[in-house]
């Protein structure tokens, strides 16, 4: 059995890293056939029968980092042909016309999606910890009113996701937040402005206050939480997902 692996960085939130991925395909001249399917975290296909490979099969994982998503992918073949012969064609042959087709791919589907990111509405949130406590804010109004969140808000077109984080903070709790590390990022599966359903996904990053007594100005309440309050809060439930991460960061020493 052979075999190679990719690592691409995608400057897209995780939905659209899946999503273009699919829409690209793959670069095999054989049509492969869908394994699994985990929308927006993994996906394996493999060469169906008739093709003129023994065995192919090529697996992606999507991870979101604070940079965008790290695209992990891996492909394992066989020739079905034995012996020194078939270690030559995979060498000479196989391994190199993989490789290339693979580069070329890759290089498209990057720019494919950063492309297509600038038209997929994102939000931040911060989890502001002080002292071994989270600050949650309170939703008021619309169709998430009384749930609890991570204050925070949309990404402007041409903003950074972290100018989008201080901005948000500033607005909605009128204080100063320094972003400190990316804590992750989920699936928001309605329609957030008005953007396609399940296209949005919610990037949160720590951050420390930088001075001042968060206010809510547009928020119904907040509170500071330590770690074992967390669950039992009435959350958006796409948050949940953030919860243990959350966790791990209220406790570590
Ligand atoms: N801020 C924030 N929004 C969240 C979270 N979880 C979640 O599903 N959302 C959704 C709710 C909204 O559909 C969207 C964020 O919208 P928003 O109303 O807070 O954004 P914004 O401040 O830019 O809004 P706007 O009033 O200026 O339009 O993301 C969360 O933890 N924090």
């Amino acid at each position: 059995m052979s075999q190679l692996r990719f690592t691409t960085l995608v400057e897209a939130p995780l939905t659209v890293a899946f999503d273009v991925a699919r829409t690209l395909g793959r670069p095999w001249g054989s049509p492969l056939e869908e394994v699994v399917s985990v929308r927006p975290y993994r996906d394996v296909h493999a060469v169906g029968p008739g093709s003129s490979w023994r065995w192919l099969t090529h697996s992606r994982r999507f991870t979101a980092t604070g940079t965008g998503t790290l695209v992990d992918e891996q492909v394992d073949w066989e020739t079905g042909v034995p012996g020194v012969l078939g270690r030559l064609l995979d060498r000479v042959v196989l391994r190199r016309r993989i490789l290339r087709a693979m580069r070329s791919h890759l290089d498209a589907y990057a720019a494919a999606a950063e492309r297509r990111a600038l038209d997929v509405l994102q939000v931040v949130g911060a989890a502001i910890v002080d002292e071994g406590r989270v600050l949650v804010a309170q939703r008021s109004g619309g169709p998430y009113d009384g749930l609890w969140e991570f204050p925070g808000g949309k990404v402007e077109r041409g903003e950074s996701d972290l100018a989008a984080l201080v901005r948000e903070i500033a607005e909605e709790l009128g204080v100063e937040v320094v972003p400190q590390t990316f804590v992750g990022e989920v699936l928001l599966d309605g329609v957030v402005g008005g953007g396609a359903p399940g296209s949005s996904t919610l990037r949160v990053w720590s951050a420390r206050l930088g001075g001042g007594t968060p206010v809510a100005h547009e928020h119904a309440a907040l509170r500071w939480v330590r770690a074992d309050e967390l669950e039992a809060l009435d959350w958006i439930p796409a948050d949940r997902p953030l919860l243990p991460a959350v966790r791990t960061l209220l406790t570590r020493p």
